[in-house]
Order: structure tokens, then sequence, then C-alpha cells
């Protein structure tokens, strides 16, 4: 799924509007019952008591006068507060004019702001996505005095005062929300850690946008969804055979960081992989046989950590990172690896697939490798704290997504940022966020199973690079979300 700017998005609904034939107070009355539906979902009557909207003066304000009706006429009870201003949007002024008597209209002004209670139900219709500059003024005020009610708070397209794709100073005023309803695309500000306070639970509601118009869009930004990756594996074929699916190789684990060999490698393992050989100090030789026996190991001659890099002829693809540990003969382990992969024996067909991840990026960090060297044509996967070691510290999530994406352009390689919303960034300067995974996955191995899943999708030789990364992430999160699914046992 394409994520839009704000720009475009007022463009989709010109788009959209000409397509369907429909006016604006029509597509105006389709945001508002998408609302309404989920509004409903999440609240009946009783449970929201008294709700109160308030209504900025342009579009998001007439959402918001064109809800409160809805939920009017389904039994809400409703009170609505509205921002004063010198002119009005059209169909704000259609809405405001079609509000029941019913229900209670009050001016909003300094001297009077909204009585808000922590159990009252605010629905945020201030400013959606034409917020021109930051809030001050009695709209300032009265997002403070909303933010300081700490009331249930549901926002209308994007929290009032946030802007949808641009960063902006921490001292600016925005609305705190509990959930947030858009329409038609998520916003990039959702997917940001930095906005996760004022956004909370994000829902994007369809209401029928052009999709011809999104199909032509361009934009540098996409979600990841079950639709984006649909059709992306490859059938196993009735005849295939283990050298079907590659060979990997696994380079990992250090003293006391045998484990992380062996959750990638089950990973690998469960990633369909025809053949693993894993690459384990000599103390870890007997742990991981025994803990993974579909694997073959070789042990290093040193006993602790890594030393020697293996013969790479039998492999279409090497891992290495987790559990590497910091030593300076497994940094000469990687640099002589990453100069083979680079420059591959002439009976090569294609350069050998990497999969750099963990103690590998920081070992890089730490060393300041010449990252050109290093990343090309390659695939490397650190959280915010390795990519920093690897680029610079980043101001905030918006220019840590400008140094990601500089940083796969200028090196031609395939980089994830991980985290809850991983990002993966393309050398053509594309950026995918994940849409799956949860915080329970926040623990120590989540990544090496993720480095075990996306060797083994590399290792397949039917896979394109790109894609076998992005499959490999929104599975990897995909399959935390189904185990968060099954209920707990208790031992
Ligand atoms: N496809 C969609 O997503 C649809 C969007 N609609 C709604 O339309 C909204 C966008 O409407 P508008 O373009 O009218 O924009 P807004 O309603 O966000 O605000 C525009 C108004 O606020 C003023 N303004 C901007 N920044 C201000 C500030 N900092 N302080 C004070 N005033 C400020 C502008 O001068 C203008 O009067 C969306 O967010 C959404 O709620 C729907 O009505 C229709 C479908
Ligand atoms: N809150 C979260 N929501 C979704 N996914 C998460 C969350 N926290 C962590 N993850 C995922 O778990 C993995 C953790 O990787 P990493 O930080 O390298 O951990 P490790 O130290 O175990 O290797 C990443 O794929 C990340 O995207
Ligand atoms: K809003």
């Amino acid at each position: 799924m394409k994520i839009l700017t704000a720009a475009q998005t007022r463009q989709l609904d010109q788009a959209t509007m000409q397509e369907q034939h429909l006016t604006s107070v029509e597509l105006m009355e389709r945001a508002a019952e998408a609302l309404v539906e989920w509004f409903c979902q999440w609240l009946d009557q009783e449970q929201a008591g008294e709700v109160l909207v308030l209504c900025g003066p342009g579009n998001n304000g007439g959402d918001g006068l064109a809800a409160a009706r809805l939920l009017h006429q389904s039994g809400y009870q409703m009170r609505v507060a509205l921002l004063p201003a010198a002119t009005q949007a059209a169909d704000w002024q259609h809405n405001r004019l079609h509000l029941p008597e019913a229900i209670a209209v009050a001016e909003i002004n300094e001297g009077q702001l909204p009585e808000i209670q922590p159990n009252t139900v605010v629905i945020d219709a201030l400013f959606g996505t034409g917020l021109a500059r930051p809030l001050g003024g009695l709209a300032a005020a009265l997002v403070r005095h909303l933010n300081a009610a700490r009331a249930r708070v549901v926002s209308v397209d994007i929290p009032s005062g946030l802007y949808a794709e641009a960063s902006q100073p921490r001292e600016n005023v925005a609305v705190r929300a509990r959930h947030t309803v858009s329409f038609g695309t998520p916003k990039l500000a959702f997917l940001l850690p930095q906005n996760a306070e004022l956004v909370g639970e994000w829902h994007v509601k369809d209401i029928g946008l052009s999709e011809p118009f999104i199909a032509c869009s361009t934009s540098p930004w996409h979600y990841t969804d079950a639709a984006a990756v649909a059709g992306t594996l490859p059938a196993r074929p009735r005849f295939s055979h283990k050298g079907t699916f590659g060979h990997a190789l696994l380079l990992a684990g250090s003293r006391g960081k045998i484990g992380a060999a062996v959750l990638a490698a089950n990973a690998c393992l469960r990633g369909g992989v025809g053949l693993l050989t894993a690459r384990v100090p000599g103390c870890g030789y007997d742990i991981f046989q025994t803990s993974v026996p579909e694997a073959m190991c070789l042990a290093d001659p040193a006993a602790d950590y890594l030393s020697e890099l293996p013969e790479l002829k039998p492999y279409q693809a090497v891992g290495i990172g987790p559990g590497l540990g910091q030593e300076d003969a497994s940094l000469a382990v990687l640099r002589q690896l990453l100069e083979a992969a680079t420059a591959p024996a002439a009976a090569q067909q294609r350069p050998l697939p990497l999969v750099i991840d963990a103690d590998a990026l920081n070992l890089l960090g730490r060393h300041r490798e010449p990252a050109g060297a290093t990343a090309r044509k390659h695939g490397a996967h650190p959280h915010p704290k390795e990519f920093e070691r690897l680029t610079e510290p980043a101001r905030d999530d918006y220019h840590r997504l400008e140094l990601l994406r500089a940083f796969a352009q200028r090196y031609r390689c395939l980089v994830l940022l991980k985290g809850a919303y991983s990002c993966l960034a393309t050398p053509a300067g594309e950026l995918h966020f994940n849409s799956t995974g949860n915080p329970g996955m926040a623990t120590g191995g989540s990544g090496d199973v993720l480095t075990g899943l996306l060797l083994a999708l590399r290792a397949d030789a039917r896979l394109r690079p790109f894609e076998a990364a992005r499959l490999g992430v929104y599975a990897h999160g995909r399959a935390g979300d189904l185990a968060a699914e099954k209920p707990a046992t208790r031992v």
C-alpha cells in the first residue's frame, strides 16, 4: 500500500470525486460514516456517555460535524464545540446547517474552554491534513486543555497539530489521541516512534478513494501489508529436492552467545532452506549439533569466537552476525567474507548474497569500515543503535529515515531498520514499512530469528533480493502475531 503526502491526498479527493461523480459533501459523508462505524464498534451509547466533538474551521471540522449528526441519529448523546475562525470551508457550512438542533453547540473562547472530564469521550476534528503551521493562540490553548484532561480522545484523520509527513519541533502542541481514525492510506507520521504518544492506536478506513489515482501516484513510502507480499513465495515443486532451495552458510556465535546461532539456524530451517551449514566457535560445536540436528556444523579452530572463514564455494547465501562478539579475529573473518562476496569468482553466476546483522554491524561500525566496500549488493539489518554506529546520530525519526534512504542509495544495498514498523530501504530510494509484529517481539533473540529467516529466503535463487527481504520481514512479524494470538500455556 502506498503512503501519500497531504498534498497527494487532496489530489486524490479531487480524482475520486471526478471518477465517481461525487460531490465533496458526499465524500465527506463517506469519511464521517467510516468514522462513525468504527466508533460504534468501539463504544456503545452507554459506554460512551456524552460525546464532545471539537470542530476546527476546515474539512476536518466538517467531518466532525457530519459525524456528530450521524452519532446523534444512532442514539449517542452529543455536544459540539466550535473553534472560531474568520472563514469556514463550504462543506463545513453545509454540515453545520444540517446539525440537528437537539445537539448543544458552543463557540470556544479563551475564557470558556469546554468542560472535559477524564471519562469524557472527545472526537478531535480540529485540524487534519490541511494544517499549515504550528498551532498557536486559542487552538493551542484548547489542545493543551484537552491533553491535560486525560480524556478518551479519538482523532479524525490525524491528531490535530501533527503534520502528516513533515518533521516538527517537539515543543509543537498536538493532540494526544487514544485512537486515530484515518481514511484511505496511512500517514507517514503514524509509523514513527516519536509520534506514538500522539497517534495512539491508528486505523485506516477504506472510503473508496480512486484506485487508479493511487496506482499512478509516485511515493517513496510504502506499507507492506498482506496484499503486498501475496504470491511472492514460490511453491515447492513436487519433484524438488534439497538442492532446489539453496545451501546457506551461517557464521554465528561466540562463548556465551551460542544461543543466537541456534535461534538463527532454527529460523533458517523453518524458512525452508534446502541445506544449512553453521560455522560456530569450538565451544559451540556440541551445543549446536545437539540443538539443531538438521543442520551441519563446522567448528572453528578457535574455542571462543570465529577466527577463520570457511571455503565459500558450496553456498548460495551467507549470513553473519548473530552472537558473533566483538573480537578482532571475527572482524577479519567479516572483512574476508565481504571481499570474497563482492568480487565473486568468475565461475559464479551472481554475487554471493549476504545477510549482515547484529554484532557484524557493530564490528563494521566500531571499526568505521568504509561502508561502500562492505555493504555493496548485500543486505544489512540494523536496529536504530546499530544503524547509528554505521552512520551518525539522527536528530529525530524523520532524519533517521533520510539517513537510511541515503545509505541504501549510496551503497546500493538493501537496509532494514528494525523496530515496531521495520523499514526496508532499497537502492532505488524506496522505504517499505512493515505492518506485522508486536511488542512481544521486543526481546533478545527476535533479531537472530529474523536473520535466519532472511538467510533462507536469500539462499533460494528463485526469489529476487528485495522480494526475499520484504517477505522475510513480513513473515517474521506475522509469526510473532500468530504466537501472540495463542493462549498462553501455564506451567
Ligand atoms: N480523502 C480524505 O482523506 C478525505 C479527507 N477529508 C478531511 O479533510 C481534511 C483536510 O481538510 P482541509 O484541507 O480543509 O484542512 P483542515 O481541516 O485540516 O484545516 C484547514 C483549515 O485550518 C486552517 N489552519 C491550518 N493550520 C492552522 C493552524 N496552525 N492554526 C489555525 N488554523 C490553521 C486553514 O487555514 C484552513 O482554514 C482531512 O484531514 C480529512 O479530515 C474528508 O472530508 C474527505 C475525504
Ligand atoms: N514493538 C515491536 N513491534 C514489532 N516488532 C518488534 C517490536 N520490537 C521488536 N520487534 C522486532 O523484533 C526484532 C528485534 O531485533 P533486534 O533488536 O535485533 O533484537 P535481537 O537483539 O534479539 O537481535 C526486529 O525484527 C524488530 O522489528
Ligand atoms: K484531527
